[in-house]
């Protein structure tokens, strides 16, 4: 491996507050040095930085793996090359596979197969119920031996509050979260898109906010009964972020995420019947996306995850009933994201901010995990071109999953090349 020496970009370091014209060496995996204009004695190969940022590898939270089980759709391989591709040096996967990852052994197959196969770090979330079936917990304890950084039954949200209550008993006795996928069953059965006119318009059945709004109250309302870290996945609408921003101002332990989709696009999308815009929770209203993008700003909603959610053309390729929820995120986000930097909706910082710092807090340390690059952590970086102009090609794509809405759109912001562990493991054309 070469030492690196990254020199005249912008480092934009948000968990050390660092933000200026700062030069990053790199040697044996690690961070070895950061400073202005004399690096230490070595051999370096320089990589030339100006008019570029220079930030930590980005962390997501939640992405979707299918491997084991559904690898005609993603794999360890694909989806973490995938990752590299949109700078990513860290991804959560969620256990939503087949089998799920609800015991030890099975999360073993992922870290194993990440040693084997990953281009990035994978680390694993694991099922709250066994089988993710909602009636008996899964193996919490054991996993936790074996490194999940949190729990999730992610694809739905956990039925009953008392066995939500009990994984929530047992995970804060491991210092763990609960990651929730909030959707009310009974009020999303059947539903395609945003309740609303769109729904009515296309002939399709809604899910409605309070499909979701439900769910975050009663997690809520569990999290300050057991005292338990709840993380809320894919937050969607106006009442959600709210209810957060209660939660928060009360001092219960709640964080939570949002998605490039949620926070650039409308339930529009969906006119057309277009089924890469599909998803679930569903596309919502300009007033949520409002709603999301000041929930973003005052630090109401901590993160920014993908939950990538790769399909094939064929499983895509269908009447809009038929057609599975998702949508391929790891190879937008960031161009997508700085839609929200180039209309001075959101600062830059910020952007980078729920990207690195914020998921490692969530992280809690494990794994090595920062988010931050100080001497000592690992070496895994990202340089980005915020005004390289590029066009969404899917053909491209290194994702299995070529499901996105953004399929030929223009995108201003680019991932420029991506470091993981001192190796240089992706560098735009
Ligand atoms: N988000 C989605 O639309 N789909 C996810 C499941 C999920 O995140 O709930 C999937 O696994 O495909
Ligand atoms: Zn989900
Ligand atoms: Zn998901």
């Amino acid at each position: 491996m070469k030492n690196i020496l990254i020199t005249n970009g912008r480092l934009i370091d948000p968990a050390l507050g660092i933000d200026g014209k700062l030069d990053v060496a790199l040697a044996g995996g690690k961070v070895v040095w950061t400073g202005n204009g004399h690096p230490p004695e070595g051999q370096w190969e320089i990589i030339e930085a100006e008019g570029k940022i220079v930030a930590p590898g980005f962390i997501d939270l939640h992405c979707h793996l299918r491997q084991p089980g559904s690898e005609h759709k993603e794999t360890i391989a694909t989806g973490t090359q995938a990752a590299a591709r949109g700078g990513f040096t860290t991804v959560c996967a969620m256990p939503n596979t087949d089998p799920p990852i609800d015991n030890q052994v099975a999360t073993a197959f992922i870290l194993n197969t990440t040693a084997a196969e990953g281009a990035v770090r994978v680390l694993p979330i694991g099922c709250i119920s066994r089988g993710r079936r909602g009636e008996q917990l899964a193996e919490l304890g054991e996993m936790a031996e074996f490194g999940v950084i949190g729990f999730s039954d992610d694809g739905s949200s956990v039925p009953s509050a008392r066995l939500l209550k009990q994984a929530m008993e047992y995970a804060s006795t491991l210092g763990l979260p609960v990651l929730e996928h909030c959707e009310e069953m009974s009020l999303a059965e059947g539903g395609q898109v945003n309740e609303g006119i769109i729904a009515t318009r296309l002939g399709l059945a809604g899910i409605p906010n309070a499909a979701e709004d439900i769910i975050v109250a009663r997690d809520i309302a569990l999290a300050r009964l057991t005292g338990a870290r709840l993380h809320l996945c894919h937050i969607s609408t106006r009442g959600a972020v709210s209810l957060i921003r209660q939660a928060k101002a009360e001092g219960i332990r709640v964080s939570a995420e949002v998605t490039p989709h949620h926070l650039t696009l409308t339930e529009a999308r969906c006119l057309n019947y277009e089924t890469n815009a599909k998803v679930n929770p569903p596309l919502r209203t300009s007033a949520d996306v409002e709603a999301l993008i000041a929930g973003l700003i005052d630090g109401t909603i901590d993160a920014v995850a993908t939950d990538h959610a790769p399909h094939t053309d064929n499983d895509k390729c269908c009447e809009f009933n038929l057609a599975p929820f998702g949508i391929s995120g790891l190879e937008t986000a960031f161009g997508s994201l700085m839609k929200l930097v180039h209309t001075g909706r959101v600062p830059l910082e910020l952007i980078i901010e729920k990207l690195t710092a914020a998921p490692a807090r969530i992280i809690g340390g494990l794994h090595g995990i920062t988010g931050s690059l100080k001497p000592g952590d690992p070496a895994d970086v990202v340089i980005l071109d915020p005004n390289a102009e590029w066009t969404v090609d899917i053909s491209v794509f290194v994702s299995k999953g070529r499901n996105t809405p953004l399929a030929g759109e223009q995108l201003k912001g680019q991932v420029a090349l991506t470091i993981y562990g001192g190796k240089i493991i992706y560098q735009a054309d």
